[in-house]
Protein backbone atom coordinates (compact mmCIF):
# COMPACT_ATOMS: atom_id res chain seq x y z
CA UNK A 1 0.00 0.00 0.00
CA UNK A 2 1.13 3.33 -0.55
CA UNK A 3 1.80 5.88 1.79
CA UNK A 4 -0.93 8.17 3.14
CA UNK A 5 -1.06 11.64 2.31
CA UNK A 6 -2.01 15.01 4.50
CA UNK A 7 -4.99 16.60 2.48
CA UNK A 8 -4.62 20.70 2.83
CA UNK A 9 -8.01 22.54 1.62
CA UNK A 10 -7.00 25.96 1.37
CA UNK A 11 -9.85 28.55 0.67
CA UNK A 12 -11.98 26.16 -1.28
CA UNK A 13 -15.33 27.45 -2.18
CA UNK A 14 -17.99 25.80 -4.37
CA UNK A 15 -20.73 27.76 -6.58
CA UNK A 16 -23.16 26.12 -8.48
CA UNK A 17 -25.09 29.01 -10.63
CA UNK A 18 -26.36 31.10 -7.62
CA UNK A 19 -25.86 28.86 -4.98
CA UNK A 20 -22.55 28.70 -2.76
CA UNK A 21 -22.54 25.28 -1.38
CA UNK A 22 -19.17 25.95 -0.23
CA UNK A 23 -17.98 29.40 1.68
CA UNK A 24 -14.14 29.61 1.44
CA UNK A 25 -13.25 27.02 4.12
CA UNK A 26 -9.69 26.00 5.23
CA UNK A 27 -8.92 22.78 6.59
CA UNK A 28 -5.41 20.27 7.42
CA UNK A 29 -6.63 17.04 7.37
CA UNK A 30 -3.60 14.80 9.04
CA UNK A 31 -1.77 11.96 7.06
CA UNK A 32 -3.23 8.32 7.89
CA UNK A 33 -5.66 10.08 10.09
CA UNK A 34 -9.61 8.75 9.61
CA UNK A 35 -11.86 12.31 9.29
CA UNK A 36 -15.19 12.33 9.46
CA UNK A 37 -17.34 15.46 7.08
CA UNK A 38 -20.38 15.96 9.41
CA UNK A 39 -23.86 17.99 9.21
CA UNK A 40 -27.48 18.18 7.97
CA UNK A 41 -28.33 17.88 4.83
CA UNK A 42 -27.15 20.17 2.16
CA UNK A 43 -24.65 21.95 4.19
CA UNK A 44 -22.35 21.22 2.06
CA UNK A 45 -20.00 18.21 2.68
CA UNK A 46 -20.42 16.17 -0.29
CA UNK A 47 -19.57 18.83 -2.79
CA UNK A 48 -16.48 19.32 -0.50
CA UNK A 49 -15.67 15.33 -0.92
CA UNK A 50 -16.16 15.46 -4.59
CA UNK A 51 -13.91 18.20 -4.77
CA UNK A 52 -11.25 16.53 -3.32
CA UNK A 53 -12.06 13.59 -5.32
CA UNK A 54 -11.95 15.76 -8.38
CA UNK A 55 -15.55 14.69 -8.80
CA UNK A 56 -16.76 18.64 -8.53
CA UNK A 57 -14.75 21.60 -9.53
CA UNK A 58 -12.81 24.00 -7.10
CA UNK A 59 -14.78 27.30 -7.83
CA UNK A 60 -11.64 29.31 -6.03
CA UNK A 61 -8.91 28.03 -3.63
CA UNK A 62 -6.90 24.88 -3.75
CA UNK A 63 -6.56 21.39 -2.52
CA UNK A 64 -2.83 19.99 -1.96
CA UNK A 65 -2.55 15.81 -1.07
CA UNK A 66 1.05 15.52 0.24
CA UNK A 67 3.13 18.01 -1.20
CA UNK A 68 1.05 18.33 -5.01
CA UNK A 69 -1.71 20.73 -5.93
CA UNK A 70 -4.07 18.63 -7.17
CA UNK A 71 -6.71 21.18 -7.82
CA UNK A 72 -6.96 20.93 -11.70
CA UNK A 73 -5.79 16.47 -11.74
CA UNK A 74 -8.68 14.73 -13.00
CA UNK A 75 -9.59 11.86 -10.54
CA UNK A 76 -7.60 9.38 -11.95
CA UNK A 77 -4.37 11.16 -11.25
CA UNK A 78 -4.44 12.52 -7.73
CA UNK A 79 -3.84 9.87 -5.48
CA UNK A 80 -7.20 9.41 -4.42
CA UNK A 81 -10.19 6.63 -4.71
CA UNK A 82 -13.57 7.30 -3.93
CA UNK A 83 -16.07 5.04 -2.44
CA UNK A 84 -19.64 5.79 -3.68
CA UNK A 85 -22.82 5.43 -0.94
CA UNK A 86 -24.54 2.89 -4.20
CA UNK A 87 -21.27 1.36 -4.26
CA UNK A 88 -21.94 1.56 -8.32
CA UNK A 89 -21.04 -1.95 -8.77
CA UNK A 90 -21.32 -3.27 -12.21
CA UNK A 91 -24.06 -6.03 -12.33
CA UNK A 92 -22.99 -7.75 -15.56
CA UNK A 93 -19.53 -8.29 -14.51
CA UNK A 94 -18.55 -10.61 -11.65
CA UNK A 95 -16.37 -9.71 -8.50
CA UNK A 96 -12.43 -10.01 -9.83
CA UNK A 97 -13.41 -7.74 -13.38
CA UNK A 98 -15.46 -5.48 -10.81
CA UNK A 99 -12.39 -4.55 -8.75
CA UNK A 100 -9.90 -4.92 -11.70
CA UNK A 101 -12.18 -2.75 -13.39
CA UNK A 102 -9.84 0.54 -13.11
CA UNK A 103 -6.39 -1.18 -14.04
CA UNK A 104 -8.05 -2.20 -16.82
CA UNK A 105 -8.69 1.13 -17.59
CA UNK A 106 -5.18 1.69 -17.39
CA UNK A 107 -4.49 -0.91 -19.49
CA UNK A 108 -2.72 -3.47 -17.45
CA UNK A 109 -2.68 -6.54 -18.81
CA UNK A 110 -5.23 -9.37 -17.47
CA UNK A 111 -3.14 -11.49 -15.96
CA UNK A 112 -1.84 -8.77 -13.65
CA UNK A 113 -5.06 -6.87 -12.90
CA UNK A 114 -6.85 -10.02 -11.96
CA UNK A 115 -4.45 -10.81 -9.48
CA UNK A 116 -4.04 -7.50 -7.57
CA UNK A 117 -8.10 -7.59 -7.84
CA UNK A 118 -7.82 -11.15 -6.07
CA UNK A 119 -5.54 -9.85 -3.65
CA UNK A 120 -7.67 -7.00 -3.03
CA UNK A 121 -10.94 -8.98 -2.76
CA UNK A 122 -8.51 -11.55 0.07
CA UNK A 123 -7.88 -7.98 1.97
CA UNK A 124 -11.57 -7.72 2.39
CA UNK A 125 -11.99 -11.20 3.11
CA UNK A 126 -14.05 -12.00 -0.02
CA UNK A 127 -12.04 -14.26 -2.16
CA UNK A 128 -14.52 -17.06 -2.05
CA UNK A 129 -16.95 -15.20 -3.86
CA UNK A 130 -14.58 -13.88 -7.00
CA UNK A 131 -17.05 -15.73 -9.29
CA UNK A 132 -20.22 -14.08 -8.40
CA UNK A 133 -21.61 -11.03 -9.51
CA UNK A 134 -22.89 -8.22 -7.10
CA UNK A 135 -26.89 -9.19 -7.38
CA UNK A 136 -25.75 -12.31 -5.75
CA UNK A 137 -24.10 -10.90 -2.37
CA UNK A 138 -25.36 -9.35 0.86
CA UNK A 139 -25.25 -5.50 1.44
CA UNK A 140 -22.13 -5.95 3.72
CA UNK A 141 -20.42 -8.30 1.00
CA UNK A 142 -21.16 -5.76 -1.78
CA UNK A 143 -19.45 -2.46 0.59
CA UNK A 144 -16.54 -4.85 0.56
CA UNK A 145 -16.23 -5.33 -3.11
CA UNK A 146 -17.06 -1.34 -3.54
CA UNK A 147 -13.99 -0.83 -0.79
CA UNK A 148 -11.44 -3.57 -2.67
CA UNK A 149 -12.15 -2.01 -6.37
CA UNK A 150 -11.68 1.69 -4.55
CA UNK A 151 -8.14 0.40 -2.92
CA UNK A 152 -7.14 -1.83 -6.13
CA UNK A 153 -5.58 1.88 -7.55
CA UNK A 154 -3.22 2.29 -4.20
CA UNK A 155 -4.60 5.69 -3.33
CA UNK A 156 -3.01 7.93 -0.52
CA UNK A 157 -6.62 8.63 0.90
CA UNK A 158 -9.97 7.12 0.67
CA UNK A 159 -12.42 8.98 0.29
CA UNK A 160 -16.32 7.37 0.99
CA UNK A 161 -19.60 9.02 0.18
CA UNK A 162 -22.45 8.20 3.31
CA UNK A 163 -20.79 4.73 3.19
CA UNK A 164 -22.93 2.75 5.85
CA UNK A 165 -26.26 4.75 4.79
CA UNK A 166 -27.47 1.42 2.57
CA UNK A 167 -26.88 -0.83 5.38
CA UNK A 168 -28.73 -2.33 7.85
CA UNK A 169 -28.40 -1.27 11.45
CA UNK A 170 -27.03 -4.72 13.05
CA UNK A 171 -24.74 -4.38 9.88
CA UNK A 172 -23.74 -0.77 9.89
CA UNK A 173 -22.71 -0.97 13.43
CA UNK A 174 -20.49 -4.09 12.35
CA UNK A 175 -19.74 -2.18 8.96
CA UNK A 176 -18.33 0.63 10.72
CA UNK A 177 -16.01 -1.13 12.98
CA UNK A 178 -14.11 -3.02 9.95
CA UNK A 179 -13.96 0.59 8.39
CA UNK A 180 -12.22 1.64 10.85
CA UNK A 181 -9.88 -1.56 11.01
CA UNK A 182 -9.36 -1.23 7.88
CA UNK A 183 -8.10 2.39 7.88
CA UNK A 184 -5.62 1.51 11.12
CA UNK A 185 -4.30 -1.95 8.86
CA UNK A 186 -3.93 0.39 5.83
CA UNK A 187 -2.79 3.50 7.18
CA UNK A 188 -4.46 5.93 4.90
CA UNK A 189 -6.17 8.78 5.27
CA UNK A 190 -9.76 8.27 5.42
CA UNK A 191 -12.17 10.94 4.52
CA UNK A 192 -16.08 9.69 5.05
CA UNK A 193 -19.00 12.10 4.79
CA UNK A 194 -21.70 11.28 7.54
CA UNK A 195 -25.27 12.75 8.56
CA UNK A 196 -24.79 10.40 11.61
CA UNK A 197 -23.05 12.10 15.15
CA UNK A 198 -22.83 8.51 16.45
CA UNK A 199 -20.73 7.71 13.46
CA UNK A 200 -18.18 10.42 13.41
CA UNK A 201 -17.83 9.84 17.24
CA UNK A 202 -17.34 6.29 16.52
CA UNK A 203 -15.05 6.25 13.45
CA UNK A 204 -13.45 9.89 13.51
CA UNK A 205 -10.01 10.85 14.86
CA UNK A 206 -11.07 14.58 13.36
CA UNK A 207 -14.95 15.33 12.69
CA UNK A 208 -15.43 18.29 10.68
CA UNK A 209 -19.33 20.01 11.34
CA UNK A 210 -20.22 22.01 8.31
CA UNK A 211 -23.30 24.02 8.17
CA UNK A 212 -24.33 26.37 5.03
CA UNK A 213 -21.36 26.00 3.65
CA UNK A 214 -19.33 26.83 6.18
CA UNK A 215 -16.81 24.51 9.15
CA UNK A 216 -18.65 25.18 12.50
CA UNK A 217 -15.58 23.39 14.20
CA UNK A 218 -13.29 20.98 13.22
CA UNK A 219 -11.54 18.88 16.60
CA UNK A 220 -11.46 15.18 18.00
CA UNK A 221 -14.64 13.98 18.99
CA UNK A 222 -14.12 14.16 22.71
CA UNK A 223 -13.66 17.79 21.88
CA UNK A 224 -16.40 18.32 20.34
CA UNK A 225 -18.40 17.03 22.83
CA UNK A 226 -17.30 18.59 25.55
CA UNK A 227 -16.18 21.88 24.32
CA UNK A 228 -18.82 22.50 20.68
CA UNK A 229 -17.51 25.90 19.44
CA UNK A 230 -20.89 27.14 18.36
CA UNK A 231 -24.38 26.95 19.41
CA UNK A 232 -25.02 24.60 15.76
CA UNK A 233 -22.67 22.04 17.43
CA UNK A 234 -24.35 21.38 20.90
CA UNK A 235 -27.48 21.29 19.38
CA UNK A 236 -26.46 19.36 16.43
CA UNK A 237 -24.25 16.94 18.67
CA UNK A 238 -27.03 16.49 20.96
CA UNK A 239 -27.22 16.11 24.85
CA UNK A 240 -26.83 19.94 25.40
CA UNK A 241 -29.32 22.59 26.54
CA UNK A 242 -28.36 25.49 24.46
CA UNK A 243 -29.57 28.57 26.30
CA UNK A 244 -29.50 32.13 25.05
CA UNK A 245 -29.70 35.23 27.57
CA UNK A 246 -28.32 38.69 28.00
CA UNK A 247 -25.36 39.46 30.75
CA UNK A 248 -26.86 41.61 33.33
CA UNK A 249 -23.88 42.07 35.60
CA UNK A 250 -20.08 41.61 36.12
CA UNK A 251 -18.39 41.53 39.39
CA UNK A 252 -15.27 39.21 40.97
CA UNK A 253 -14.95 37.08 37.44
CA UNK A 254 -18.58 35.89 37.68
CA UNK A 255 -21.16 36.86 35.25
CA UNK A 256 -25.10 37.06 35.70
CA UNK A 257 -26.73 36.07 32.22
CA UNK A 258 -30.13 36.57 32.47
CA UNK A 259 -32.85 34.03 29.84
CA UNK A 260 -36.01 35.24 28.15
CA UNK A 261 -37.84 34.35 31.07
CA UNK A 262 -36.53 36.83 33.32
CA UNK A 263 -34.80 34.11 35.17
CA UNK A 264 -31.12 34.83 36.06
CA UNK A 265 -28.15 32.19 37.12
CA UNK A 266 -24.73 32.52 37.48
CA UNK A 267 -21.91 31.90 34.67
CA UNK A 268 -17.81 32.42 34.82
CA UNK A 269 -16.85 35.51 33.20
CA UNK A 270 -17.08 34.84 29.65
CA UNK A 271 -17.62 38.71 28.26
CA UNK A 272 -17.22 41.83 29.56
CA UNK A 273 -20.55 43.82 28.30
CA UNK A 274 -23.16 43.60 30.16
CA UNK A 275 -26.34 43.72 27.97
CA UNK A 276 -24.46 41.54 25.34
CA UNK A 277 -26.23 38.43 23.87
CA UNK A 278 -24.62 35.13 24.60
CA UNK A 279 -25.35 31.47 24.09
CA UNK A 280 -24.26 29.13 26.30
CA UNK A 281 -24.29 25.41 26.71
CA UNK A 282 -25.00 22.65 29.47
CA UNK A 283 -25.01 18.83 29.11
CA UNK A 284 -27.78 17.63 30.08
CA UNK A 285 -25.81 14.57 32.19
CA UNK A 286 -24.70 17.74 34.64
CA UNK A 287 -27.73 19.08 35.86
CA UNK A 288 -29.00 19.10 39.31
CA UNK A 289 -32.88 18.34 39.35
CA UNK A 290 -34.68 19.70 42.66
CA UNK A 291 -37.93 20.11 43.55
CA UNK A 292 -38.09 23.74 43.71
CA UNK A 293 -38.25 25.68 47.15
CA UNK A 294 -37.81 29.07 48.15
CA UNK A 295 -34.53 28.78 48.88
CA UNK A 296 -33.86 27.06 45.30
CA UNK A 297 -31.26 28.50 43.05
CA UNK A 298 -30.48 28.25 39.34
CA UNK A 299 -33.52 28.51 36.89
CA UNK A 300 -36.52 26.83 37.64
CA UNK A 301 -39.17 25.46 35.30
CA UNK A 302 -41.96 22.47 35.42
CA UNK A 303 -41.64 19.17 34.52
CA UNK A 304 -43.17 18.54 30.94
CA UNK A 305 -41.86 14.98 30.49
CA UNK A 306 -40.58 12.34 32.23
CA UNK A 307 -38.88 9.21 29.89
CA UNK A 308 -37.86 6.10 31.69
CA UNK A 309 -35.20 4.62 29.57
CA UNK A 310 -33.77 1.88 31.49
CA UNK A 311 -30.07 2.97 33.01
CA UNK A 312 -31.69 6.68 32.27
CA UNK A 313 -34.52 8.78 32.75
CA UNK A 314 -35.02 12.08 31.02
CA UNK A 315 -36.94 14.57 32.19
CA UNK A 316 -37.92 17.73 30.11
CA UNK A 317 -38.71 21.54 31.83
CA UNK A 318 -40.74 23.82 30.26
CA UNK A 319 -39.93 27.88 31.46
CA UNK A 320 -36.02 27.39 32.32
CA UNK A 321 -34.30 29.41 29.66
CA UNK A 322 -35.68 26.98 26.88
CA UNK A 323 -38.71 25.04 25.48
CA UNK A 324 -37.71 21.72 26.53
CA UNK A 325 -34.55 21.77 28.60
CA UNK A 326 -33.59 18.53 29.08
CA UNK A 327 -31.83 16.61 32.37
CA UNK A 328 -30.60 12.78 32.05
CA UNK A 329 -30.67 11.01 35.78
CA UNK A 330 -28.85 7.83 35.94
CA UNK A 331 -31.94 5.77 37.13
CA UNK A 332 -30.74 5.01 40.89
CA UNK A 333 -30.52 9.35 40.84
CA UNK A 334 -33.97 9.97 39.71
CA UNK A 335 -35.54 6.90 41.89
CA UNK A 336 -34.58 8.78 44.58
CA UNK A 337 -36.16 11.41 44.64
CA UNK A 338 -38.37 11.09 41.26
CA UNK A 339 -40.44 14.27 40.25
CA UNK A 340 -43.91 13.97 37.96
CA UNK A 341 -45.14 15.98 35.26
CA UNK A 342 -46.25 19.06 36.44
CA UNK A 343 -44.00 19.55 39.48
CA UNK A 344 -42.04 22.82 39.97
CA UNK A 345 -38.18 21.96 39.83
CA UNK A 346 -34.97 23.58 40.13
CA UNK A 347 -32.26 23.62 37.83
CA UNK A 348 -28.45 23.81 38.97
CA UNK A 349 -25.02 22.58 37.95
CA UNK A 350 -21.44 23.36 38.83
CA UNK A 351 -19.83 26.79 37.35
CA UNK A 352 -17.38 24.87 35.20
CA UNK A 353 -20.02 23.10 33.58
CA UNK A 354 -21.22 25.88 31.47
CA UNK A 355 -19.79 26.20 28.07
CA UNK A 356 -19.39 29.20 26.44
CA UNK A 357 -21.00 29.38 22.86
CA UNK A 358 -18.89 31.53 19.93
CA UNK A 359 -20.98 32.98 16.83
CA UNK A 360 -19.69 32.12 13.72
CA UNK A 361 -19.46 35.21 11.87
CA UNK A 362 -21.84 35.11 8.07
N1 LIG B 1 -24.91 20.07 -9.09
C1 LIG B 1 -25.49 21.00 -8.32
N2 LIG B 1 -26.09 22.08 -8.87
C2 LIG B 1 -26.65 23.03 -8.10
N3 LIG B 1 -26.66 23.01 -6.76
C3 LIG B 1 -26.10 21.96 -6.15
C4 LIG B 1 -25.47 20.90 -6.90
N4 LIG B 1 -24.97 20.00 -6.02
C5 LIG B 1 -25.28 20.47 -4.79
N5 LIG B 1 -25.94 21.64 -4.86
C6 LIG B 1 -26.40 22.47 -3.74
O1 LIG B 1 -25.29 22.76 -2.93
C7 LIG B 1 -25.61 22.68 -1.54
C8 LIG B 1 -24.70 21.67 -0.85
O2 LIG B 1 -24.95 20.36 -1.37
P1 LIG B 1 -24.13 19.08 -0.89
O3 LIG B 1 -24.62 17.94 -1.70
O4 LIG B 1 -22.70 19.38 -0.90
O5 LIG B 1 -24.63 18.96 0.61
P2 LIG B 1 -24.56 17.75 1.61
O6 LIG B 1 -24.21 18.32 2.91
O7 LIG B 1 -23.67 16.70 1.11
O8 LIG B 1 -26.06 17.24 1.60
P3 LIG B 1 -26.64 15.73 1.67
O9 LIG B 1 -26.28 15.25 3.03
O10 LIG B 1 -28.11 15.96 1.50
O11 LIG B 1 -26.02 14.96 0.58
C9 LIG B 1 -27.10 22.33 -1.49
O12 LIG B 1 -27.81 23.53 -1.32
C10 LIG B 1 -27.37 21.71 -2.84
O13 LIG B 1 -28.70 21.92 -3.22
Amino acid sequence: MSKAAEIDIASVSKIYGSTTAVHSISLKIPAGSYCCFLGPSGCGKTSTLRMIAGHESISSGDIRLGNTVVTDFPPAKRGTAMMFQSYALFPHLDLVDNVAFSLKMKGIERDERRAKALEMLKLMQMEAYSTRRPAQLSGGQQQRVALARALITDPEALLLDEPLSALDPFLKIRMRAELKKLQKTLGITFVHVTHSQEEAMALADLIVIMNNGRIEQAAKPRTVFEKPATAFVARFMGDHNVLSGRITAIGDGIVTLQVPEGQTFAVRDIAQEVGKPIDIGIRTDRVRLEPASERSLGLQGVVSNVEYRGASVRITVIGAGSDDFTVILSDADYFRKPVSVGEAVSLSWALEDVIPLGRLSA
